[in-house]
Parts: C-alpha cells; structure tokens; sequence
C-alpha cells in the first residue's frame, strides 16, 4: 500500500523551494556551532595559503544542512560548485570524467556518499589522497596502467549513515563534521528567519510553537511553516501567534512533540504487538510497510533523540517516556523495560 507522504519526514520532497530559504554564508547559517566556527577557520586558512580545502564529510540525519553547508563552503571559498551523488556515478569513467572536468580548487560534492558503488569508490582513493588519476589503458597482456594528475579539488561527501562508509573511505576525509539535531532556540531563529524571506508576520510565540514541532530538523521547520501560513491564509489571521500556529499543526497531526501519524503507528506497534520490545528493525519495517532504511534514517533518530526509544543488540525497545507519550502503562511482569529507560 502507498503511504501517504508525511509533512514531517525530513526527506527532500519536490513542493520544498528549499533554493529559496537557504542560507548562502555562514554567518547565515543558524545552529551547528561547533562545526561552523571549525570551518571557519579551515575556510580561512586555506584560503590564506592558496590551497584547496581538506575533503570534508558531512554526516547526520536527512534536512539538517549537509548540502547547504556544502554549498556555502565552495561559496566562502570562492571556488565552483559541482555536485552529484552516489547512485548516479554507475562506472569509474564516470567519476573519471566529473573529476578531469574540474577546475582548480572546485569543491566536487557527492551526496548519499555511502552508496558509492564499490569499484568507483577504488577510482576515489588516490584521487583524494595524491589528487591522481589511475587508468587502465588496453586490455591483456599489454594493459598498463596510466596516472593522470587532478587540479587540486575539496571532495565534501554526504551522508545520512556514517556507520555504511568504507573505513579506507572515511579515513580520506581530514574534516568529519557530524551534524546534530537543532535546538527549540536555534529552530526558532529558522523559523523567524524563514518567515522574514516569505514576508509572512510571525509573533515570537508562533515562531517558538513551529520550532517545538519542527523534529529538530530546519527542512521540516520550514515546511511547517509554509502549511501553517496557509491556515493562516485561509483563515485570514494577520500574524501567525502560538494559537494560530497551535491550530494549523494539530490539523496537520503534527503532535507536541512535533512527532506525527507514522511516528505514532511505529511507537504503537512496538507497545502494543511486540509488548515494549526487544523487536527487530526488520520486522517492524514489514508491519509499517515501509523501507527499513526510512526507519533507521528518518524516524528512529529522533524518537531516539527524545529518549522514547532504543536501539539495543535485541531490537528496539520503547523507553519509560515512549509508554508515556503515547499515554499507556508498560506491562508490569515485563522487568527488562526498565533496563534501557532514559531518566
Ligand atoms: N542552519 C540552517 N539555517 C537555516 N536553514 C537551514 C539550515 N540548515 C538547513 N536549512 C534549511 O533546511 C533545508 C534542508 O537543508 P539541506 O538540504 O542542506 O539538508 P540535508 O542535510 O542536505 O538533507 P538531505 O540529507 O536530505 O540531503 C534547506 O531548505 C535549508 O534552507
Ligand atoms: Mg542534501
């Protein structure tokens, strides 16, 4: 059965004019302190010397900023921009040609990193480590291999699942930046900004209601937003208070914890056919009919984040505020719960 799309699954949808809100500088860039203050001075440094930027890896769950930020590095380096993803590049001729075609210092960005396939991931190495091309010329006895040098090139490399990345590949990144989930405060700054870029009125109370429900993700923050200035539309409400905002996302089911239906239906099996767990991924990924990856990537991390889950070497098991939130006792002869709750 089609599931019906979620308002707040952190996955890139077509409607998200995401070119629209995003931050073009690091000054613009709200939240992720340590990691944009660290860039910072490798930006500056590099740039100080003439050198292109060490490759970077950005890694964390799906609509926290990775390709914005990688954007915006090849922005504050003043070097091109070319971008790709994993998937896309079939064979190593591919990679060969994107990497020949690049231009002195270029940041070459490769989203879904993981999904490299495995003999284009071989033409990567010596391409980041020695900024050299190996290629085989000829077949047989009298094949020989060729090196070709590379322009100098900053690889920035996306992921959404560090822990599937080769360790010869993680090794070559010399700036892993692991992106976290954004606070209420730090949302509330993407929601105000946000509202200013689609000149909607927002009071502070409706932006700090939008960033509460917002999953920790700026992508989802901004797509509440856009629903909840429709409501406000349609309602003809001048500016958008924690009422009107309140309102538009209880109609979207978007929950206090910013968590919605699909959410809801994943804690629900786990408590209710599985007794609070252990249960393992791939079962519950064939109860709710959806991919496991969608699991692991787009709803476990937050319920994870919020402590109403875990993740344990037996399955996933709902927390003491998992039973909580969803209003229920944990069965009493179940000891084990109390193993794995969050206090
Ligand atoms: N720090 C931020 N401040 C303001 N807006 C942000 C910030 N980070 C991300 N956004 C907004 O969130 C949206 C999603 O960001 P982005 O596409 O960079 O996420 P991503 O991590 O690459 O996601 P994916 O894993 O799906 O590729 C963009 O529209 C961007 O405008
Ligand atoms: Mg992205």
């Amino acid at each position: 059965m089609e599931q019906p799309q979620r308002i707040i699954s952190g996955d890139r949808r077509p409607e998200d004019v995401d070119a629209a809100l995003r931050p073009k500088s690091l000054d613009e860039f709200v939240g992720q302190k340590a990691a944009r203050e660290n860039l910072r001075v490798f930006i500056s440094a590099a740039r100080a010397r003439g050198d292109a930027l060490d490759h970077v890896l950005f890694f964390g769950p799906p609509g926290l900023g990775k390709t914005t930020l990688a954007q915006i590095i090849a922005r504050e380096l003043g070097v091109g921009f070319r971008a790709t993803s994993g998937p896309v590049i079939a064979k190593s001729g591919d990679l060969a040609a994107l990497l020949t075609n690049l231009e002195d210092g270029d940041v070459l960005f490769i989203d879904e990193i993981h999904r490299l396939n495995p003999a284009v991931e071989e033409v990567l190495y010596p391409a980041m480590e020695d900024r050299a091309l190996d290629l085989m010329i000829g077949e047989g006895p009298s094949a020989r291999s060729v090196r070709i040098d590379l322009p100098r090139f900053t690889l920035v490399g996306a992921t959404t699942r560090q822990g599937l990345l080769t360790t010869p590949l993680r090794d070559r990144f010399g700036i892993p930046v692991r992106l976290a989930f954004y606070t209420v405060d730090e949302l509330e700054r993407v929601v105000t900004r946000a509202a200013g870029l689609l000149d909607l009125a927002i009071a502070p109370d409706g932006a700090h209601e939008i960033a509460k429900r917002a999953r920790g993700t700026p992508r989802i923050a901004g797509r509440l937003l856009r629903r909840v200035r429709d409501f406000a539309n349609v309602a003809g409400a001048a500016t958008v208070d924690a009422r009107a905002a309140d309102a538009a996302l209880n109609r979207l089911e978007v929950d206090q914890l910013g968590l919605d239906a699909m959410d809801r239906r994943y804690l629900m099996m786990i408590a209710d056919i599985y007794r609070g767990g252990p249960v393992g991924v791939e079962t519950l990924a064939a109860g709710l009919s959806e991919p496991r990856d969608t699991i692991e990537e787009v709803i476990e991390p937050y319920l994870i984040q919020l402590g109403l889950i875990a993740r344990t070497a037996r399955g996933r098991c709902l927390n003491g505020r998992g039973w909580k939130h969803l209003g229920l006792n944990p069965p009493a002869e179940a000891g084990q719960d109390g193993l794995f709750d969050v206090k």
